[in-house]
């Protein structure tokens, strides 16, 4: 077992045993969020055949050549063509088809000119100007092209991703399917939110806080409840997780104390821990065990430090679980608001928000940083990195910040 080690090694130790989650067919319709278990290639031409953009008639450009205001090109209208049908005749030498937009271009035309930039008399029109070969024409494939790939497998699927497989006519979709998560709340002093309190007794919010974020990464949560402080009924518990999902979540018990007994189950277990404690603040206690493919992580009992370990190590292991390829978090230069005091002889993350002020991102503090307040996670959507060593961080300092979700 190794211990103390960086963020990142803990990374690549978790990451080896990542496994991918099956996948399933789905309509179309209930995609949003899913991620692609196949690259989408486009079949079609999108659009499928060259239309007119406008409302107004198709000719040959050719016809119009040295036309002018002075010098107006008159053609013969021969047929309207409105969107969803096609022309009965192709346009010959001095012929134009009244199109409405959306409509395909009949064969022999190039160019479209708009109904208010001619003049109508009866079935005669007059156009004063000369024309491009394909002015104004929209292509077949102009959107997408057969043979384009639109997204690879991996993707999240998106709303306007939705709109181009409905497009291209892909109504059966290969995702992956959602994996399953199991959390376990472990400590004697834990109540569920519908029970009474006791003296001594807390209120379990880890549990509920890692049920959003699991099912904001398309998870299913499996609730297994509380446990009491006793290696043997967290083994019995984390056993029967195991067997109901595809990833178990502890929190509480993974530091040093009397009661901190993630690490005796695990050995009870006999499972493979394969760390204990990273080098961060806050979030340090945390552990990963595993036995037989399935994957244990302890995460810390309190509820900031919890989260913090969760975004920062374990949403890119789920995310990778998911399938999806861009699991790693994206980084962005922030600009501290306001200055850090403390300083950071570990490598500490700070809970916050951007903000977009003087053409720059700034980082704002969600508030009081300590390992136990949860309430410094609403509104944080950066962890903003102080390297170890350092001391405090002046307003105005720049810093590199994680994004989460
Ligand atoms: N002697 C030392 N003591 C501690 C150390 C250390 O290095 N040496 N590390 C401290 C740090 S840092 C942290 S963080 C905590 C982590 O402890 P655990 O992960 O073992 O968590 P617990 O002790 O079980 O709980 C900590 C705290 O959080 C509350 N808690 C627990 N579960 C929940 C829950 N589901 N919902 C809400 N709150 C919860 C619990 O009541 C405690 O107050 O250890 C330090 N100690
Ligand atoms: O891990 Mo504790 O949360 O370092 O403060």
């Amino acid at each position: 077992m190794q211990k103390n080690i960086s963020l990142e090694e803990a990374q690549s130790l978790i990451f080896d045993y990542c496994p991918l989650t099956e996948k399933e067919n789905n309509h179309l319709a209930d995609t949003l969020d899913r991620i692609l278990a196949e690259d989408i290639v486009a079949r079609e031409n999108i659009p499928p055949f060259s239309r007119s953009p406008y409302d107004g008639f198709v000719f040959r450009a050719e016809d119009t050549a040295g036309a002018s205001e002075a010098n107006p090109v008159t053609f013969e209208v021969i047929e309207e063509v409105p969107a969803g049908y096609t022309a009965q005749n192709a346009v010959s030498k001095g012929q134009a088809i009244k199109i409405l937009t959306g409509a395909p271009i009949p064969e022999g035309a190039d160019a479209v000119v708009k109904f208010e930039e001619v003049e109508v008399q009866g079935s005669k029109i007059s156009v004063s100007k000369a024309f491009m070969h394909g002015e104004d024409i929209v292509p077949a494939g102009e959107d997408i092209a057969v043979g384009d790939l639109i997204a690879a497998e991996g993707t999240v699927v998106t709303a306007p991703l939705m709109g181009l497989m409905a497009s291209l006519g892909i109504a059966e979709v290969l995702v992956y399917k959602r994996p399953k998560i199991a959390i376990i709340s472990t400590g004697d002093e834990l109540r569920d939110v519908t029970e009474p309190l006791a003296p001594g007794k807390i209120r379990n919010s880890n549990s509920y806080t890692l049920q959003g974020y699991l099912r904001s990464l398309g998870v299913e949560p499996v609730v297994m409840g509380i446990c009491k402080d006793k290696k043997e009924d967290v083994a019995v518990l984390v056993e029967e997780a195991w067997k109901q999902a595809d990833l178990v979540l502890t929190t509480g018990g993974v530091s040093v104390g009397d009661y901190d007994v993630i690490r005796h189950a695990a050995d009870y277990l006999g499972a493979e821990t394969l760390f204990w404690k990273i080098e961060i603040k806050p979030g340090s206690p945390c552990l990963a065990a595993v036995k037989d493919g399935k994957m244990l992580i302890g995460l810390s009992g309190n509820p900031a430090a919890a989260m913090v370990t969760f975004q920062l190590m374990t949403v890119p292991y789920i995310k990778k679980m998911t399938g999806r390829k861009d699991y790693c978090y994206r980084k962005i230069e922030v600009t501290l608001k306001k200055d850090f005091r403390k300083p950071s002889p570990r490598r500490r993350f700070l809970r916050g928000r951007m903000l977009y002020e003087n053409s720059m991102v700034i980082m704002e503090s969600t508030g009081e940083q300590g390992n136990g307040v949860l309430r410094s996670m609403l509104g944080c959507d950066i962890l903003a990195e102080i390297p170890e060593k350092s001391g405090p961080v002046k307003a105005g300092e720049k810093l590199t910040a994680y994004i989460i979700e």
